[in-house]
C-alpha cells in the first residue's frame, strides 16, 4: 500500500488533550532538554516526573528520539511504559521536567505539529454498539481540527490502510461486529492513514495473531524505511525485532537501559513467559505465544 500520499493534514487523538495536565510551573522551572537548533530530534524528554495523586510513576526520565529511529519501550507490567508514552503526548500529569515534540515544548501545545503524529492507544476492551463501520473509523483519522471535510482520495487512502492490516474485506462492517483484535487493527489503520512523521504505538499487536503481527511489522517496516520515526511500547518484541534499532527499558518508572535491543534471556523461553531482565539487558520471549485469535 502507499502510505505517502503527499497530503498530510490531520488531527491526532493526542491533540484532543495536548499537555492538558502538564504543570506549567514545573515546565517553567525545568532546564532546557535539547538545543533548540537540533532539528533531528523528534522527541525529547528531560528529567520527566509523572505522578498520579501522590504516587510518583515516572522518575527523572530522560529520552531523546531522533528522526528515522525505531525505538521500543520495554518493561514489566506497571513499570510506566504507557504512562511515559502518554506523557510524551501531553496526556499524563507531568510534575517536573520537560517534553519537546519536533522542537516544540508541550507547555505551548498550540505550537506542536500534532498533524505529524499518529497515535495508536493501548487496546481497550471491545466496545459494543458502535454504529460506525471500520472504514468510517479509519476516515476519522483524516479529519482536521479546523476543517470538517475530508481530503481528496480519503476513501482510497482509508481502504489502503485497512488493506495494510488485512481488513479491506471488512471495511463495511460495524465495529461492534469485529473481534477485539480486529478492532485493534482498525485502530492501527486509523493511525497509518494519517501518514505520520512520528508514529507512537502502545502495544499495538497485543492480542493480534502472529500472522497479522508479521504483516503489521512489514507495514511498519515500510513506513520506517520511508522515514517515519517509530516509538512503540511492546510487551514482547516478537515480529518487531527486525524493525527495532534501539530499546529503552523502564523499571519502576526509571530508565534502566537505553541501547541495543535485548536478546531473549536464556532458559526463559516457555510459553507465556515474557518479561524484561533489566539488570542484564535481556528480555524473555515465549517460544510460542498463546493467544486467542481475533
Ligand atoms: N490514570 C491513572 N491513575 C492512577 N494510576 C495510574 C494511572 N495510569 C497508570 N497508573 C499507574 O501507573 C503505574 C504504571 O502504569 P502503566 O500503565 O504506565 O504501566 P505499563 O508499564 O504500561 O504496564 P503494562 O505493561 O501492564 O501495560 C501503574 O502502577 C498504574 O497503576
Amino acid at each position: 500500500m502507499t502510505l505517502r500520499p503527499g497530503q498530510r493534514a490531520v488531527q491526532t487523538e493526542a491533540s484532543n488533550c495536548p499537555a492538558a495536565t502538564t504543570t506549567d510551573q514545573a515546565q517553567h522551572h525545568a532546564p532546557t532538554p535539547q538545543p533548540s537548533d537540533d532539528r533531528d530530534v523528534v522527541v525529547a524528554a528531560h528529567r520527566l516526573d509523572v505522578a498520579y495523586q501522590s504516587a510518583r510513576i515516572l522518575r527523572e526520565v530522560t529520552l531523546t528520539v531522533r528522526s528515522g529511529e525505531a525505538v521500543a519501550l520495554l518493561g514489566a507490567n506497571g513499570s510506566g511504559k504507557s504512562t511515559l508514552m502518554r506523557a510524551l503526548l501531553g496526556m499524563a500529569p507531568i510534575t517536573s521536567g520537560q517534553v519537546r515534540l519536533f522542537d516544540h515544548g508541550l507547555q505551548s501545545p498550540g505550537a506542536v505539529p500534532w498533524h505529524r503524529i499518529g497515535y495508536v492507544p493501548q487496546r481497550t476492551p471491545a466496545s459494543t454498539g458502535l454504529p460506525a463501520t471500520a472504514l468510517e473509523m479509519v476516515l476519522t483519522g483524516l479529519l482536521q481540527r479546523r476543517r470538517l471535510w475530508l481530503p481528496r482520495h480519503a476513501r482510497t487512502r482509508a481502504l489502503e490502510a485497512l488493506d495494510a492490516v488485512g481488513l479491506a474485506s471488512r471495511a463495511g462492517s460495524a465495529l461492534h461486529e469485529l473481534s477485539g483484535g480486529q478492532q485493534q487493527r482498525v485502530s492501527i489503520a486509523r493511525a497509518l492513514v494519517r501518514d505520520p512523521d512520528l508514529l507512537v504505538l502502545d502495544e499495538p499487536v497485543a492480542g493480534v495473531d502472529s500472522a497479522t503481527q508479521r504483516a503489521f511489522a512489514g507495514v511498519l517496516g515500510e513506513l520506517h524505511a520511508g522515514g517515519t520515526t517509530v516509538v512503540v511500547v511492546l510487551h514482547e518484541i516478537g515480529e518487531m525485532r527486525g524493525l527495532l534499532q534501539r530499546a529503552v527499558v523502564l523499571r519502576h518508572g526509571q530508565v534502566v537501559h537505553d541501547g541495543a535491543v535485548p536478546e531473549p534471556a536464556p532458559g526463559h523461553a516457555g510459553a507465556d513467559h515474557q518479561h524484561v531482565h533489566a539488570d542484564h539487558g535481556t528480555v524473555d520471549e515465549p517460544a510460542t505465544i498463546q493467544r486467542s485469535l481475533p
